[in-house]
């Protein structure tokens, strides 16, 4: 049972880059998200943070006054904070201060699914964790991440003991670096398999709840293998942040048999945790070593563009740029533009949830990974059904005939195609 959502402060710095609406609202989600309930905001404009408090020292006074007043014990800042400004701040307020990092951890932690997953948020973590062992925030990481034991409860703790948790903690780091690194050798004879397959690759990126999953649930329903009498293949979606962790890669066979590929992905949010972008960079290899991006956006946000620029910015720091993207503009249903609707080469307007822009969307993935097919006429003989067979299974042949010799068939090629049935093109 979800237990009352604990009464927070939201409080950020309004820097000369920032967009502070859209990061607070974003701030906002992001604690609600971890049964937290924002009562009140306060922002200040600063040129940069306060090395010691974050804020200026009358915002502090400010904030400290409001803790009594609303009764809260709790205060989420926008910001990665250094461990000394959450350490002097706690004291300031004499509430427990987290910052943004530690709630993207925290919900990390409780979406993580597979085992692959759970060790990287919990490497994340510890990275976190270490240089904070003397913040309050550590004491409840620690008792969820088992690593400090829940020893010290006041900031006075003996040096000893701070030296064993740090000593325990690296430890674990040690343990966790080389479980992860077995379980990814697998992963990657997996993934060098699926590149000899030869098919394209597509892969869904953006934004946390832009419908990414939903899209590859609505496409696998339609044209996944045994389609819509098994939901095995579906991937988990819903109306929450970080639904998706782990990358998941199904084939898709259109009516006219041509194959790809699509790989739905982790979504993203601004100023992601780097310790949490450097474990999710294995993850996210599908999209790195992808043909097509389809980069989804919830166009119904008024705060979509905010959106697409952090997932460009996040999509730089993991190493993924230049690949071909077609951006699609999703939820269209919620708003007032027209859809399907084809918005130039790279763009498209869409509801996941219908028919008719799902094709759309088809026709123009199509366009992309499949421009390299090229017409040819094959002779096959008669004593190489085999090869037949081979291009049957994947193609609609476009005319089929018959000679003294064998079958001559014609059939749309892929370059590499061609280069494999090079002896029978004629
Ligand atoms: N109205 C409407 N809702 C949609 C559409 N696409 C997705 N949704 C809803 O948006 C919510 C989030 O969808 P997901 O597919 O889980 O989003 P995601 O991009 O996979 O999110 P993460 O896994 O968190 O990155 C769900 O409640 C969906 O039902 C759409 O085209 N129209
Ligand atoms: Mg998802």
């Amino acid at each position: 049972m979800q237990e009352t959502p604990r009464k927070v402060f939201l409080v950020g710095l309004t820097t000369s880059q920032a967009n502070l609406t859209y990061e607070l609202e974003e701030l906002g989600n992001l604690a609600r998200a971890n049964n937290l309930d924002p009562v009140e905001t306060f922002t200040q404009k600063l040129e940069r943070p306060n090395p010691a408090t974050y804020f200026g020292k009358g915002k502090v006074e400010e904030i400290s006054a409001a803790v009594t007043t609303y009764d809260v014990d709790m205060i989420v800042a926008n910001d990665e904070l250094t461990p000394s400004q959450i350490r002097n701040l706690e004291k300031a307020t004499n509430a427990t201060v987290v910052d943004r990092t530690g709630l993207i951890l925290d919900i990390f932690a409780q979406r993580a699914q597979t085992k692959v997953a759970q060790l990287q948020v919990q490497l994340a973590r510890l990275q976190y964790q270490l240089p904070r062992l003397r913040t309050s925030m550590s004491i409840t990481l620690d008792q969820q991440t088992g690593a400090g034991g829940g020893g010290f409860t006041s900031r006075g703790a003996g040096e000893t003991k701070l030296e064993q948790s740090r000593r325990r903690i690296t430890a674990q780091m040690v343990h966790i670096r080389q479980e992860l690194a077995d379980l990814e050798k697998g992963e990657t004879t997996r993934s060098a398999q699926r590149q000899n397959n030869d098919l394209p690759n597509v892969a869904l990126v953006g934004y946390t709840n832009a419908g990414k999953s939903t899209l590859m649930n609505r496409l696998l329903a339609r044209f996944g293998i045994g389609a819509s009498n098994d939901d095995s293949k579906q991937v988990f979606e819903k109306d929450m942040l970080f639904a998706t962790l782990n990358t998941t890669v199904r084939q898709l066979t259109l009516p006219d048999k041509k194959q790809f590929l699509l790989s739905d992905t982790v979504g993203f949010v601004s100023k992601l945790p780097h310790s949490l972008v450097a474990a999710f960079k294995s993850t996210l290899q599908e999209a790195a070593s992808a043909d097509l991006l389809l980069h989804v956006v919830d166009v119904s946000d008024p705060h979509y563009q905010d959106m697409m620029t952090t997932t460009n910015k996040t999509l730089q720091e993991i190493g993924v740029s230049g690949r071909p993207t077609i951006t699609v503009y999703n939820k269209a249903d919620r708003t007032e533009l027209v859809f399907p609707e084809v918005t130039g080469e790279n763009a498209i307007t869409i509801s996941a949830l219908d028919i008719a822009s799902q094709d759309a969307l088809i026709d123009l993935i199509k366009q992309h990974v499949f421009k390299d097919v090229a017409v040819v006429n094959l002779h096959i003989p008669f004593d190489k059904g085999n090869i037949q067979a081979q291009l049957a299974a994947k193609h609609t042949f476009l005319q089929e005939d018959y000679d003294d010799t064998g079958t001559l068939i014609t059939v749309e090629l892929s370059t590499n195609e061609r280069e494999t049935f090079k002896d029978y093109i004629v």
